[in-house]
């Protein structure tokens, strides 16, 4: 759901212009006309569906078409009561055109994927919560950031099609002063907290990944199909930057979470284009479906992505960032999205194309969460050496080897151990 699903959702049907109180109870109200005389295209249910989301309508404009009409009933209720409907409606207001300009949906999967990245960048150490947190916000606040640039540059390709037009933007319900002065603090926040409360790789990261996505893939989807892949590279940062404010440092671990990103981004980007393809040609944006109307070529794309995940949950075992369970488990997952592309690939209807983008949906927070399941610490690693047998100076031997290799072999003790007890006991340790 990065790039499609995160539809603007929220209508600015405030039909109260007649209503407007004296400007000097609304210092903004100059703003509030521009929003209130905006004619309301209609609501797209389209984008909605083809997204899997069921739009939630905003109550932003009932609130507020009452608050202003209290502040102009000041003969009968009072002065008092009414300014603190009115600033009580306009801040509702604000705080939707924020939510709305953020991409707060996708802002949090972001954030998701950066706080994975740091309870894995953990290691041996505790979890530190108030680092998880800091970590999340950071990291909330400067994709705010990116995602509100995103729009202020896109106001008129986002006004031509269907799924985006009734952004803040393009409805009018914001200026675009005000959207500017929203992305600048919030990203200068973002990074000041991350810097502070982090490290500078951390906050580096995430400023870097900020201009990648507003400067460079935000213009690139105008020019040529390529945006795609450097949009990839946007959605695979987030992880890394968590890994690098929990450790201080990135390895070749740290890049397991971002390869997962990376790749799976592909067939989802890839099934969006398929099914938006109108809308992005009327938004000139130039996705790769526009120039391969029998759809082969994207399937095949997507295809080829699917396959390269399918080493990772391997490579996490044989590396110790995981148990073998994740081995195990992200390779049917895998093979399961796979499928779905191959289905896509041999049949290119809108149908399939929407059962690969749900996979791709469904993919990454099962695999995320197989990751952080089946994570290996040295404190698993010693658990289960302790539960060997083995003897203190072999364990502490082991605890030496940091991440080291196929220490834990859950699947195969378990099927030794458990069904079948006639088999030999499981070894968790090889020497
Ligand atoms: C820390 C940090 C800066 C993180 C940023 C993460 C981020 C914004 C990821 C989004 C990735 C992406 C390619 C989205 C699609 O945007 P789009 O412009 O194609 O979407 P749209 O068409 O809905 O506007």
């Amino acid at each position: 759901m990065w790039r499609r699903s995160v539809v603007s959702r929220f209508s600015s049907r405030i039909s109260v212009s007649s209503s407007l109180p004296n400007p000097r109870l609304i210092p903004w109200s100059r703003e509030l006309c521009a929003v209130n005389s905006f004619s309301q295209p209609p609501v797209s249910t389209e984008s909605t569906a083809k997204l899997g989301i069921t739009g939630v309508r905003s109550d932003a404009n009932r609130v507020f078409a009452t608050a202003t009409a209290a502040a102009t009933a000041t003969a009968t209720t009072g002065e008092i009561s009414s300014r603190v409907a009115a600033l009580a409606g306009l801040g509702h207001h604000y705080a939707r055109c924020y939510w709305e300009l953020s991409k707060a949906k996708l802002s949090m999967l972001v954030v998701a994927t950066s706080g994975t990245g740091y309870i894995l960048g953990t290691g041996n150490a505790a979890i530190s919560f108030p680092g998880l947190c800091y970590t999340c916000a950071g990291t909330m606040m400067i994709a705010a950031s990116a995602n509100s640039l995103n729009q202020i540059f896109e106001i008129s390709n986002d006004s031509k099609m269907k799924r985006t037009m009734l952004r803040p933007l393009p409805s009018g319900r914001i200026s675009v002063p005000h959207a500017v002065a929203w992305a600048t603090i919030a990203g200068a926040s973002g990074a000041c907290l991350l810097a502070s409360k982090t490290n500078m790789l951390a906050a580096g990261l995430a400023s870097a990944n900020l201009v990648l996505y507003a400067f460079v893939y935000t213009p690139l989807k105008q020019l040529h199909p390529i945006n795609t892949w450097v949009g990839a590279v946007v959605g695979a940062i987030p992880p890394l930057l968590g890994w690098a404010a929990a450790s201080g440092q990135i390895s070749y671990n740290s890049m397991i979470l971002p390869a997962a990103l990376y790749f799976w981004q592909i067939p989802h980007f890839m099934a969006l284009a398929h099914l938006c393809r109108n809308d992005y040609a009327a938004g000139g944006y130039k996705m790769l479906s526009l120039f391969d109307p029998s759809g082969k070529r994207i399937a095949a794309v997507a295809l080829r992505n699917c396959f390269y995940m399918i080493p990772l949950g391997f490579i996490a075992y044989d590396w110790g960032l995981t148990s073998s369970w994740f081995c195990l488990e992200s390779t049917l997952l895998t093979l399961a999205i796979a499928a779905t592309a191959f289905s896509f690939y041999r049949d290119r209807t809108m149908h399939k194309a929407r059962k690969m983008f749900h996979a791709s949906l469904l993919f990454l927070p099962v695999f995320m969460s197989g990751l952080l399941l089946h994570r290996v610490s040295n404190d698993n690693q010693q658990q289960l050496v302790e539960e060997a047998g083995l003897t203190n100076s072999v364990s502490g031997e082991v605890k030496t080897q940091r991440r080291k290799k196929r220490v834990a072999q859950p699947p195969v003790a378990y099927a030794s151990a458990a069904p079948f007890p006639f088999l030999p006991a499981p070894s968790f340790y090889s020497p």
